[in-house]
C-alpha cells in the first residue's frame, strides 16, 4: 500500500528551480533511499515532505500525498500536528534536533503532550520505552541534558524522539554524517530496528553506498534536481542504467572492475 506518493514536484528558490520533476512512491513499511552528489536536492526534496522548506524556498508544481492528503495544501498548523506524530526527521545535525538547555526527558514529554492525551506517568513511560528501544540508558539520558551526553548518544536520542509516537515514515536526512563508522553503524542497526519493529517507512538520505545497499528496499539516485535513475536495489545497484550512477558506483573503489552480483557483493561489505 502507498504511503506517500510524489508526483512532479517541482521546488524553486526565488525564481530559481532546485528541484524539477520529482515522482516516487513508498510504500509502508518500505525503505527508500536517496542518494546523489552534494547539492543535487536530496535535502530540499525530504525538507518539502514535512513542510520544512527553508525560507524563500517554494513548491512551484506538483503533489506530496501523504495517504490521501496533500500536503501541499496544508497550513503550518496542519502541519505542526502531522510532524512527530505521523512523519519524524532525524538529521545529520543532532546538536540541533534537542533544546540545549532542557532535560531530554522534559523535551521528549513536551512532544508528546503536543500530539496525545497521555497523563504524566504514561508520558514518562512512551520516553523511556523509546529511550530503552534504541538502546539508550533509559533513565539515565531521561534526566540528562544534551551536553552530558556523546554525539552517538545524542543522535540514538533524537531518534527516539522521532519514533516514540510510532509514525508512518522516518526520513532520515544523513543521520550518521557526523558519527564515527562504528557508531555510525552502530545508529543503522537501531534505525532498521526500529523500522522492523515499527513497521514505518523509511526515506533515507546518504552519500554511502554501503549504507544503501544494506537497507534499502528501493533506490532513487538524484543528480542537479532531478531523479535520474529510480528501481528496486538489486536493479540499481547491480543493473545500473544512467550514465550518473554508473559513474557513482565508479567512484566506490574497486566496485566496478567487479562483473559479477556476488563480487560486487564481497567489495560492498
Ligand atoms: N536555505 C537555502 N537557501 C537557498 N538555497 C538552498 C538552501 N538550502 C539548499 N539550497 C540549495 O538547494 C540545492 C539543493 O540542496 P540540498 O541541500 O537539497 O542538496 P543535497 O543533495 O541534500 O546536498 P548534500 O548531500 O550536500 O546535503 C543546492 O543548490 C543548494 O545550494
Amino acid at each position: 500500500m502507498s504511503l506517500l506518493t510524489i508526483r512532479h514536484l517541482d521546488i524553486s528558490f526565488r525564481d530559481k528551480p532546485i528541484v524539477r520533476n520529482i515522482n516516487f512512491t513508498v510504500r509502508q513499511g518500505e525503505w527508500l533511499t536517496l542518494i546523489g552528489e552534494s547539492g543535487s536536492g536530496k535535502s530540499i526534496t525530504a525538507s518539502a515532505i514535512g513542510g520544512l522548506l527553508p525560507k524563500e524556498m517554494r513548491i512551484t508544481a506538483g503533489r506530496i500525498l501523504f495517504g490521501n492528503k496533500d500536503l501541499t495544501c496544508l497550513s503550518n498548523k496542519e502541519y505542526r500536528k502531522i510532524r512527530g506524530k505521523e512523519i519524524s526527521y532525524v538529521f545529520q545535525d543532532y546538536q540541533n534536533s534537542l533544546t540545549p538547555f532542557m532535560k531530554i526527558g522534559k523535551q521528549m514529554d513536551e512532544m508528546i503532550q503536543a500530539h496525545c492525551s497521555f497523563n504524566k506517568k504514561e508520558r514518562r513511560e512512551i520516553a523511556l520505552q523509546a529511550l530503552e528501544d534504541v538502546q539508550l540508558p533509559a533513565k539515565r539520558v531521561y534526566d540528562s541534558y544534551p551536553f552530558q551526553l556523546s554525539g552517538g548518544q545524542l543522535q540514538r536520542a533524537s531518534i527516539a524522539m522521532a519514533v516514540m509516537l510510532n509514525p508512518k515514515l522516518l526520513i532520515a536526512d544523513e543521520p550518521t554524517t557526523a558519527l564515527d563508522s562504528i557508531t555510525a553503524a552502530h545508529v543503522l542497526e537501531v534505525i532498521a530496528n526500529i523500522q522492523a519493529n515499527i513497521n514505518c517507512a523509511i526515506l533515507f538520505i546518504t552519500h554511502d553506498l554501503r549504507q544503501a545497499r544494506k537497507y534499502s528496499d528501493a533506490i532513487a539516485v538524484m543528480k542537479q534536481g532531478e531523479i535520474v535513475e529510480i528501481g528496486t536495489k538489486e536493479n540499481i545497484i547491480y543493473h545500473p542504467c544512467h550514465p550518473y550512477t554508473k559513474q557513482l558506483w565508479n567512484a566506490v573503489p574497486l566496485i566496478h572492475r567487479s562483473s559479477s552480483a556476488k563480487e560486487t557483493d564481497l567489495i560492498l561489505k
